[in-house]
């Protein structure tokens, strides 16, 4: 610290990096409060929240598309939106559903998207548009009309014309929205490919499951404010697992659990739960034992994603939507 020059050398420059980013709406909505967000290069970056939390905000505002009411946001080290004319050809964006033309085939729609680019060279345009084509699986479907796409293929052709050109980063709005389970496991597989190939990723979702599945690092979001970011496998692990106790005597374990320290003791069934305490496990297997307390099972279940959410709000994750 205190030496930009030397700071330089260090680790890459985060792919985006935000300081107190904020955006109220002219109806005065907080749609985004003064987050910051650090997105690692080569990361397959999960914005995690649920409808309403202020991802698609954020996005148009990383993407130059609005002004931020305060605050500042870089991406690929240069400031947005001021510098969008620099940095947007190297960024694929899939924002809010692709913006096709139902009557042109997927390629024409491709060519036609292309020709719309002023940094893209007409000369290699068939070729580009057909590697974008293989590189979603749509070659063979290249020739029909886009309105008889399925939902998916469609959500490909939208990721196709995001990879015609190489690029650095690929920003992605809700990619999975819609799509049904067959869908959904063809475009996160994508993304894991295109991550293995070296873009950073950095995708939205209200999907705690997609963002465990596909995602190194996420950022969880609720009512426009930054919850927590970091790695995911981090992440999980700062939430406790939950100390479960399978056992017939449940109004016995709970009474020698609550004396042995354990908070947030829940009986369900044939089980009982808890956080578990700071302290030697077999201490509790034994006074379980010692009290008379038949024992089938025991153990610490592994906290998820969703553990670490609700240990973050008091709530669960709202998946609805
Ligand atoms: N153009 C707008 N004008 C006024 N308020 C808006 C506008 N766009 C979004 N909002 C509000 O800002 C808040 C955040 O919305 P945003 O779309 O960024 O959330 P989100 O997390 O992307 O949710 P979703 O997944 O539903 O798109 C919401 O309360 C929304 O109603």
């Amino acid at each position: 610290m205190g030496h930009p020059s030397a700071a330089r050398t260090d680790a890459p420059d985060p792919v985006i990096r935000t300081r107190a980013l904020t955006k109220r709406y002219r109806g005065g909505q907080l749609a985004v409060d003064g987050l910051d967000l650090t997105v690692p290069a080569g990361s397959v970056f999960g914005f995690l929240g649920p409808n309403g939390s202020g991802k698609t905000t954020t996005i148009r505002m990383l993407m130059g598309l609005i002004e931020p009411t305060s605050g500042s946001a870089r991406v690929l080290g240069h400031p947005m939106p001021r510098a969008s004319r620099a940095v947007l050809p190297q960024v694929g964006a899939l924002i809010e559903g692709p913006a096709l033309y139902g009557f042109l085939s997927g390629r024409d729609n491709l060519l036609r998207y292309d020709a719309a680019d002023p940094t893209a060279d007409p000369r290699t345009r068939r070729a580009r548009v057909a590697a974008a084509l293989e590189r979603v699986g749509l070659t063979a479907a290249a020739g029909k009309k886009a309105k008889a796409y399925s939902l998916g293929m469609k959500q490909r052709l939208g990721l196709a014309a995001a990879l015609l050109q190489p690029r650095r980063l690929l920003v992605l709005d809700e990619p999975t929205n819609g799509l049904d389970p067959q869908g959904m496991r063809e475009i996160r597989t994508l993304i894991r490919e295109l991550a293995a190939d070296g873009t950073t990723v950095f995708l939205s979702s209200h999907l705690l499951d997609e963002i465990e599945q596909v995602c190194s690092h996420a950022a969880v979001m609720a009512q426009g404010r930054l919850l927590t970011q970091g790695a995911v496998a981090d992440l999980a692990a700062r939430a406790r697992g939950r100390l479960v106790v399978t056992t017939p005597d449940t109004a016995d374990a709970a009474r020698v659990l609550k004396e042995q320290g354990v908070g947030d003791v829940v009986t369900a069934e044939d089980q009982v739960s808890g956080d578990p305490p700071d302290r030697e496990l077999a201490e509790l297997t034994a006074a379980l034992v010692a009290a008379g307390v038949r024992v089938r099972g025991f153990g610490v279940e592994r906290a998820s994603l969703e553990d670490a959410f609700v240990a973050l709000t008091g709530e669960g994750f709202d998946v609805a939507g």
